[in-house]
């Protein structure tokens, strides 16, 4: 699905990837960890062909970056980043905020058509907001308009959908709720990358875990054999202890002996 071979990138005199890489075969769904400014997001705008490495190669759903035209493949991807939110319209109603995911812009100016409509209506459901189609996207809460971007993802039929930390600002509920959505989607037919900080969020679906420092990964591969003590304080400078309650790891932060 994914192959990330040796990427590095470089802007204004700093490393900032120093070697990355990163297989993601069918089946699987990943999750990203690191520190503030480590590279999570410039390796998921580099999937999004938004960035180029400065050198490796990055080869998604059987295309070489450099070799393909990426708009096309870009259609077969679903990439909610914070940036997509503010772009949409807050006055638009959510069927039609949802509807032009099936078409990759992000308005309409002329009639959509009845079947693109009735999908949009069957996503909205899908994530549980059948009943707000008609409302404005500006008066749902930060959660809903989340769901409703996964929903307008869902409409290109994607094979990989890349989210950039989906739960920022969502409470506990709503966070929950995404989560569920997020769920349901990965059991169907589309492989998840996900960058989040709060470890908890490491839903059972996801079944690898890449943790970044300061441009490269200090381990990736399984969850349980990346998520662990030694693992995490590599990354995090912190003693971090690990527990693992209905398949959702939940951390707590030591206090070491003198402090
Ligand atoms: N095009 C660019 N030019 C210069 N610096 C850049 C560029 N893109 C990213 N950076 C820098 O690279 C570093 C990594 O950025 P990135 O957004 O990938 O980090 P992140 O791990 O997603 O951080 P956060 O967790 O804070 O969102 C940051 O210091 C950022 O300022």
């Amino acid at each position: 699905m994914i192959h990330l071979q040796g990427l590095t990138f470089r802007r204004e005199g700093r490393d900032i990837l120093r070697g990355v890489d990163l297989k993601v075969n069918p089946g699987e769904h990943w999750a990203i960890l690191g520190r503030n400014g480590c590279g999570k997001s410039t390796i998921l705008e580099m999937v999004t062909a938004y960035q180029f490495p400065t050198s490796g190669t990055v080869d998604v759903l059987g295309n070489r970056y450099g070799t393909v035209d990426v708009r096309e493949v870009r259609r077969r991807i679903g990439y909610i980043s914070p940036a997509l939110i503010e772009k949409m319209e807050l006055g638009d109603p959510l069927w039609e905020i949802v509807a032009s995911g099936a078409f990759a812009f992000l308005r309409f100016y002329e009639e959509v058509p009845e079947e693109v409509k009735t999908r949009a209506y069957e996503e909205l459901k899908r994530v549980g907001l059948g009943d707000y189609a008609e409302h404005p996207f500006g008066t749902l809460s930060q959660g809903e308009r989340k769901k409703a971007l996964l929903a307008r993802t869902m409409m290109a039929s994607p094979r990989l959908l890349i989210l950039d930390e989906p739960c920022a600002g969502l409470d506990l509920y709503e966070r929950e709720k995404f989560l569920q959505s997020l769920t349901e989607l990965a059991e169907s037919d589309v492989s998840l990358l996900y960058v989040t900080h709060h470890i908890e969020e490491i839903i059972p679906v996801i079944t690898h875990v890449a943790l970044m420092a300061e441009g490269r990964f200090v381990s990736s591969g399984p969850k349980k054999d990346v998520l662990t003590p030694d693992k995490l304080r590599e990354a995090y400078d912190l003693p971090i202890d690990v527990r693992w309650t209905h398949d959702r790891p939940w951390i707590e932060v030591r206090k070491e002996s003198g402090q």
